[in-house]
């Protein structure tokens, strides 16, 4: 069994992937050392596969060299699986890069655009041939409330994820937030779509991240699919 790492810049999850299925998702609370043991309890890994945007503490590292043979993602090696384009892989992140590779596997010789609803939102597009074309990157929804809480004297940190109004503008405080948070990241994705189906009428689109379900639910575009599992496949390809 092989076990995969995504180290992100809010959740640390992993998977067991036998063969190409995955067995078993999870996420670790911390880097501690006990929690990652406990995981592992009854488990064989005969490899360990790690992607990270985030700083890794040393003595994490040296613990999964513990289990197995440790392979931790450079930024490098995954260039040679994209066909060539202008883009400049080298300043590419990891994780971008995986669900690029998942979305190529997934959805062969078809235009792609992954919108990936993490602690940022990322537009990653992808051409027919195998391509990272280019992207965008904004403010995911916590650190669009969290941004304007702590950069502020009078802003409550609004709970955008339990709010409920009817309106598209608010009426108090809160409300004002929550369209700040919620409605206006609806129409940036809406608004990001429009602009690049424009330029490529044939465009599958993929959605993904820890906000995913929660935005789906709410935009006005038919089109988009959930793809929860791209980074996992995007690994597996690793392999
Ligand atoms: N259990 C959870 N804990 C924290 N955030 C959660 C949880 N479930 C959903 N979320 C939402 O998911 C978002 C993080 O998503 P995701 O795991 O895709 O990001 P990440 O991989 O850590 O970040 P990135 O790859 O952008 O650095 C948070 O901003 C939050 O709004
Ligand atoms: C954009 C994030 C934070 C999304 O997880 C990550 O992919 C990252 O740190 N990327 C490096 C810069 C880039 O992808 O252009």
């Amino acid at each position: 069994m092989i076990l995969c790492f995504d180290f992100g810049n809010t959740i640390k999850k992993y998977a067991f992937i036998e063969g190409q299925e995955i067995v078993l998702l999870g996420q670790l609370p911390s880097f501690n050392l006990d929690e990652i043991s406990e995981i592992l309890r009854n488990k064989l890994i005969s490899k360990i596969i790690v992607s990270s945007v985030i700083d890794i503490p040393d003595e994490f590292v040296a613990f999964l060299r513990t289990i197995g043979s440790l392979q931790i993602l450079s930024n490098s090696d995954l260039n040679p699986k994209f066909s060539r384009s202008d883009y400049n892989l080298s300043t590419l992140g990891i994780d971008r890069k995986l669900l690029a590779l998942g979305a190529i596997h997934t959805y062969p010789n078809q235009n792609i655009l992954i919108i990936s609803l993490g602690t940022c939102i990322t537009y990653n597009f992808i051409s027919n041939e195998g391509a990272f074309e280019g992207g965008i990157i904004s403010p995911g929804l916590a650190m669009r409330a969290k941004g304007m809480h702590e950069f502020t004297d009078q802003l409550p940190l609004v709970d955008w994820q339990k709010f409920k109004t009817d309106t598209f503008f608010g009426k108090n405080t809160a409300e004002n937030l929550y369209h700040g948070v919620v409605t206006a990241a609806c129409l940036e994705i809406e608004g990001f779509v429009q602009k690049f189906k424009f330029q490529t009428p044939n465009l599958r689109i993929l959605l993904c991240g820890g906000d995913a379900e929660f935005i789906h639910s709410k935009l006005k575009l038919g089109e988009l699919v959930i793809e929860q599992n791209l980074l996992w496949k995007g690994m597996v390809q690793t392999f």
